[in-house]
């Protein structure tokens, strides 16, 4: 299968368990929760988000042809050194593309893997980290996995709806926008009452990096 890829660019994990970790992200094209498209966000499943995964116009971007170009891709952008390489599969809804093949060519590249995804499609095994980011329930398809990192606040999906998942950490995100310094306070509320949970701020945008 080919692979639609928005942009591959190297920076440090911005959000959650593994923030401040120097790594590729592969940001592929398109998603099963909104078209991207401004005029669709009021009516889509997922209606905050960031950024833009249409199209393949990005750095690096483009349609690749096997699992092993686009794994060339990516060891391209992360440079000679071999030791602690480090792939973030995200998008748009990398699982919509996400597939053994891959896993496998980035694996033989010496790469640990990691994935951020709605949660709403089953991942291929052999992924190092999924990181699970719900925007529905009815439709959330992972219930498990190494990170949960939840939007805050989301109405009708809040925090204790996923406490008792089998996650190995919990982190609570808030949500960008218009309200986030609000937003940032109430998170901070809610993990200081609920030690279960970790705030993760999206530390790229201080920084001022991709
Ligand atoms: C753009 S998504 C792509 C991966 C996948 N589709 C997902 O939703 O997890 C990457 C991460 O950014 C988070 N995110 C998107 N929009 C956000 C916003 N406005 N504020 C905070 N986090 C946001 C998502 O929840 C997810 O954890
Ligand atoms: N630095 C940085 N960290 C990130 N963590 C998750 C991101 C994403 O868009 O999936 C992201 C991103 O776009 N940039
Ligand atoms: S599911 Fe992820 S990529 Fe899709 S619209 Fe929501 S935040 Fe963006
Ligand atoms: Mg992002």
């Amino acid at each position: 299968m080919s692979y639609a890829i928005k942009e591959i660019f190297k920076t440090l994990q911005g959000e959650g368990a593994q923030a401040g970790r120097a790594a590729v992200f592969c940001r592929f094209s398109g998603c099963n929760l909104w078209s991207g498209r401004e005029e669709d966000r009021a009516e889509a499943q997922c209606r905050f988000c960031d950024t833009d995964f249409v199209g393949m116009d990005g750095t690096l971007g483009g349609r690749y042809a096997t699992a092993d170009a686009l794994a060339d891709a990516i060891e391209q952008a992360w440079g000679g050194e071999r030791p602690h390489r480090f792939v973030v599969l995200t998008g748009g809804e990398p699982l919509l593309q996400v597939d053994a093949p891959l896993i496998e060519a980035l694996h033989a590249r010496g790469f640990e893997i990691a994935v951020e995804t709605n949660g709403t499609v089953e991942p291929p095994d052999g992924i190092d980290w999924v990181c699970v980011s719900p925007k529905t329930t009815e439709a959330l398809k992972v219930t498990s996995g190494h990170e949960l990192k939840l939007v805050y606040p989301q109405a009708h999906l809040g925090p204790e709806t996923f406490a008792s998942l089998d996650f190995r950490r919990f982190s609570l995100q808030p949500m960008d926008g218009p309200e986030v310094a609000a937003n940032t306070a109430r998170a901070i509320a809610y993990c200081l009452a609920h030690p279960q949970w970790q705030l993760s701020t999206q530390t790229h945008k201080h920084l001022g990096i991709r």
